[in-house]
């Protein structure tokens, strides 16, 4: 069965107006369990196949490329981890400013049509900066807490409103800019307008985690596993979904065994959702760069 584009993302926006009165029938417990799955399963399986996408996307497969990749792929994991042990706090704005790229790319990358320009990453980043930042700033004290466990530094709310204020600026200087040569851009504005008051209503009312699961599975992951699967065999559909998902199986599940240790290994040290930002902040930083790759390639 073919996936229209347009069924696709009706689908989206219709599941998240049901995410935003959920909150008021399920207890948070229940809200947690059905967020985690979310993201342990198309949110972790969404980055799960960087090694086969690398290999598709190098136009002359060097001998021995996947095992290559692998461990360029698990030094940079790795790289990150320590970096994050020793210098948390910069690693977590390190991890801040990449993932507001990359969400800002998930978003726009079909609508503008010079990937590489230095304007179209720095619309990428304050849009995603600002979407991440809704998110932290309506949910203050739960985000003030996490930070405070993860680095050691207590961040105020007011940084979160001036970041906030800040990237919602930027978004609209390039935003203006860009729509000038970018047709798509210009014609979608008053939609991503509505979808921003759309993303802060759920953020308002919903919890950390139940916000951040919802944008992350709905509205970057789902689209994400659309635009690979494209890209790797053609066209989105169930059997080329299933082909992706037997190929990414094993590394994903690789990355929830090695969740598991990191929590267990942390459990009396830090907190259960400090433990899975950090996690999701270390497999991020490869998928960040192979994605840009692939959109680059689009
Ligand atoms: C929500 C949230 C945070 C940020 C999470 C981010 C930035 C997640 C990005 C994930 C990505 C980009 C995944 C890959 O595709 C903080 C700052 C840890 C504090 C606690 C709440």
């Amino acid at each position: 069965m073919k996936f229209n584009k347009s069924i696709f993302f009706k689908t989206i926006i219709a599941l998240t107006f049901i995410a935003l009165v959920l909150p008021v029938f399920l207890s948070q417990e229940v809200q947690y369990v059905i967020a985690f799955m979310g993201i342990f399963s198309f949110g972790i399986l969404h980055g799960s196949n960087d090694l086969f996408v690398i290999e598709k996307l190098n136009d002359k497969p060097k001998q021995n490329q996947f095992i290559r990749s692998l461990f360029i792929y698990l030094g940079v994991v790795l790289a990150f981890v320590v970096v994050f042990y020793v210098i948390p706090f910069i690693a977590l704005i390190a991890f801040v400013l990449i993932s507001g790229y990359h969400f800002g790319e998930q978003h726009f990358h079909h609508k503008i049509s010079n990937q590489a320009s230095a304007l179209a990453s720095l619309f990428y980043l304050s849009y995603g900066l600002l979407v991440l930042f809704l998110i932290l700033y309506f949910n203050s004290q739960e985000v003030i807490l996490i930070i405070q466990d993860m680095t050691g530094y207590l961040v105020s709310e007011s940084l979160l409103l001036y970041l906030l204020l800040s990237s919602l600026l930027g978004s609209l200087i390039f935003y203006v800019i860009l729509s000038k040569k970018n047709a798509a851009l210009k014609s979608s504005a008053l939609r991503d307008v509505l979808y921003l008051i759309l993303f802060s209503g759920l953020f308002y009312v919903s919890d950390v985690v139940w916000s951040f699961a919802v944008y992350f599975v709905l509205w970057h992951s789902l689209p994400s596993l659309k635009d690979q699967v494209n890209s790797l065999y053609g066209e989105f559909d169930f059997k080329n979904f299933f082909k992706y998902f037997k190929k990414a199986f094993p590394y994903w599940l690789a990355s929830i065994i090695g969740m598991g240790v990191v929590v267990w290994l942390f459990k009396d040290s830090k907190n259960f959702l400090s433990l899975v930002f950090a996690f999701i902040a270390a497999i991020t930083f490869p998928h960040v760069f192979v994605m840009r790759k692939l959109f680059g390639r689009d």
